[in-house]
């Protein structure tokens, strides 16, 4: 079973090791054979911090998870945990040594163990406060009162509640979360997220998350590690690396974007086929610009009521993905060109001649990875 857990039921303080971060991966390398699965990665995390490790399938977020937890050894490189080295080359603590929680992808829960002796297994059975730690975390997880169920008496969501509740009772000082949430349905998954994030926080427990999931990396953690191909490309908080993303490859990995070529600027402004565009201090070498969906305005062409901005570009709809509460319009620009529009729950049809413009500054980025 992919889950760890110490025994001691109390967070060390932090203020004794004030300079310490929680977590301090430095350079760390590992390799499969001919693969390389992490290429010199560092990363830093404060104590209480949640972050998310977000990458494609194969950028080997899995294995930075693992090489923490401490179910592979690192080739080169430094792991330190509460300022604690664990894994260097030569060294390597065992997980049991680590003091780290994983919760995997699925609960994983002890079927002939009811909800409460599940949450409670990696407490100490003479520890006197054992009951009260239990009770707390099914509380914490808003599973108050079902302690005395099996867990094939619950369903997908409430069994990774109380895998999340197993991971917290010992207060490890580091929560490593493996897409906890892939098995579960887009409505449960919104709310469990919400949940977990507050549990967490709660705690105040370090935490670590691994996901392909863009949304829920941005809705969920205090700051963001976008991994490709075994190297982290940009950290920052949500709003930072959705913002400000420092290539044309995070922009469009991390939410949808319209790369749209740099055919001019100014200071602050360049000229685009989707018109002009205000451009945020941009990166050198930059050649593209990347513009949010939501960024891009619709209005039907030549409407007197709505006379489009100076430097709006005429488009034309090509399709329409309707979501309900917004929809995603296709549009052809001059020469053949594409871009997306998100619009309200109202959008223009398909067909129909559109004025469109580029509202808020964009980013520019360089052009040449995608
Ligand atoms: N035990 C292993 N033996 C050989 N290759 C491995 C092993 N574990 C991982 N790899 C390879 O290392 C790379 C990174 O894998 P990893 O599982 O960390 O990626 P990931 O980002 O977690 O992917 P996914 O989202 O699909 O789980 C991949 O190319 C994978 O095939």
């Amino acid at each position: 079973m992919n889950l760890t857990m110490t025994t001691s039921t109390t967070r060390k303080p932090t203020q004794a090791r004030a300079a310490a971060h929680a977590v301090e991966i430095v350079g760390v390398s590992k390799r499969f054979g001919d693969v390389t699965a992490l290429d010199e990665v560092s990363l830093q995390l404060d104590s209480g911090e949640f972050l998310a490790v977000l990458g494609p399938s194969g950028c080997g977020k899995t294995t930075l998870l693992r090489c923490m937890a401490g179910f592979e050894r690192i080739d080169s490189g430094r792991i330190a945990l509460d300022g604690r080295a664990v894994a260097l080359p030569g060294i390597h603590l065992p997980p049991h040594r680590r003091q780290v929680a994983v919760v995997p992808q699925e609960g994983a829960l002890f079927p002939h163990l009811s909800v409460a002796e599940n949450v409670g297994f990696g407490l100490s059975r003479r520890d006197r406060h054992r009951s009260a730690r239990i009770a707390e975390c099914l509380e914490l997880v808003g599973l108050g009162g079902l302690g005395a169920r099996m867990p094939h008496e619950l369903s997908g969501g409430q069994q990774q509640r109380v895998a999340l509740a197993r991971a917290l009772a010992p207060r490890p000082p580091l929560v490593l979360l493996d897409e906890p949430f892939s098995a579960l349905d887009a409505s449960l998954r919104v709310d469990l997220r919400r949940d977990v994030r507050r549990a967490l926080h709660e705690d105040g427990a370090t935490a670590i998350l691994v996901t392909h999931d863009q949304a829920e990396a941005l809705s969920m953690a205090d700051r963001v590690a976008v991994m490709r191909d075994g190297r982290v490309r940009q950290v920052g908080t949500p709003e930072e690396v959705y913002g400000t993303p420092v290539d044309a490859w995070v922009a469009s990995f991390v939410g949808e974007a319209d790369l749209v070529d740099l055919v001019d600027e100014t200071a602050t402004e360049v000229r685009t086929p989707l018109g002009r565009v205000e451009v945020l201090p941009g990166v050198p070498g930059a050649t593209r610009v990347v513009v949010r969906p939501e960024q891009v305005q619709l209005a039907p062409a030549d409407d007197p009521a709505r006379p489009a901005p100076e430097g709006s570009v005429r488009a034309r709809v090509t399709t329409v993905d309707f979501h309900g509460h917004d929809a995603l319009v296709t549009l052809e620009l001059a020469g053949g060109l594409t871009a997306q529009a998100r619009t309200g729950a109202f959008p223009p049809a398909v067909g129909d001649t559109v004025d469109a413009w580029v509202e808020g500054p964009c980013r520019a980025v360089p052009g040449a990875e995608t």
